[in-house]
């Protein structure tokens, strides 16, 4: 199996480039969702966050506070790794279930859509790494416009971040999506044609075929070699 990751900043795009590969029947694993499951009201990643950041990070309804956990976190370094080293580990085990249940359906090429793929050391996992990237000034219209946010707390979040520069050189395929939507779309082409090249033998190999085939050689392979031994014994 082919996992390829896809990376960048906030707001740079990148639900926009998983929509693309969706529509082109490639599945997407979105960490953001995955983070949003362990977050939910009594599981592990819940008790750990609550009995750390305390009851005043809650909703009425026992649900986080998304926004308001969001604010402590993005202004202050230590409490953001403290919540990242808390659901660090259900993330990963979260990513590495939804990675199963794709294998399992015999999909070869999937996309794994991690904000912090780099961040958290994923980017080992996946080849190739595709970042997608924009200028400062667009990543922070975008974000202000589509969280209704203010440009502070937008650029903490930005901020919050390995910088778009760096995340870019550490890339395989780089998307700029400074441009327009139709811009986005045309290098998505190009991006299309490198992800759907055939397996490697390594990407068969960790593929549900892959995993068949070897199994169903190594059993003709013990067949044939019973079937020899038998015959020279006689
Ligand atoms: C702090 C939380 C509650 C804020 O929730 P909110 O709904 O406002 O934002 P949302 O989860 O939709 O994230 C939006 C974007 O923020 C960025 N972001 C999220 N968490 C982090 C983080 N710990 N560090 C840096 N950037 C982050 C990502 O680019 C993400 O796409 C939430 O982001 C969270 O639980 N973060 C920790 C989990 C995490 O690391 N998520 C990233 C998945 S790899
Ligand atoms: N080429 C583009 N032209 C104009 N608007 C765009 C373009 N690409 C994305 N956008 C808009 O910019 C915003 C951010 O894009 P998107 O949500 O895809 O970013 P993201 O990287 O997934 O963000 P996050 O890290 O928060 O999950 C969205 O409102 C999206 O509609």
């Amino acid at each position: 199996m082919r996992i390829v990751g896809l990376t960048g900043g906030i707001a740079s795009g990148k639900s926009t480039v998983s929509n693309l590969f969706k529509t082109h029947g490639i599945p997407v694993v979105d960490a953001d969702l995955v983070a949003r499951d362990v977050l939910k009201k009594g599981t592990g990643g819940w008790k750990k966050v609550v009995s750390a950041f305390g009851e005043d990070i809650l909703q009425p309804d026992g649900e986080v506070d998304r926004p308001k956990l969001g604010q402590i976190v993005f202004s202050n370094p230590e409490k953001r790794q403290l919540l990242n080293r808390l659901l660090a580990p259900y993330i990963s085990s979260g990513i590495f279930r939804e990675m199963l249940k794709l294998w399992m359906k015999g999909f070869k090429v999937i996309v794994l859509d991690v904000p912090l793929l780099f961040e958290a050391k994923m980017d080992k996992w996946t080849k190739p790494i595709i970042v997608v990237w924009v200028d400062p000034e667009t990543q922070l219209q975008r974000l202000v416009l589509r969280d209704r946010t203010s440009e502070d707390d937008a650029q903490n979040r930005i901020n919050a971040q390995m910088s778009l520069d760096l995340k870019r050189t550490r890339a395989d395929i780089v998307i700029d999506n400074t441009g327009s939507l139709e811009d986005l779309k045309e290098q998505f082409q190009n991006v299309l044609f490198e992800v759907t090249k055939p397996l490697t033998w390594t990407e068969f190999g960790l593929s549900r075929q892959g995993a068949a085939s070897v199994l169903v050689s190594i059993i003709v392979g013990v067949l044939i070699f019973r079937k020899v031994y038998n015959t020279e014994s006689l």
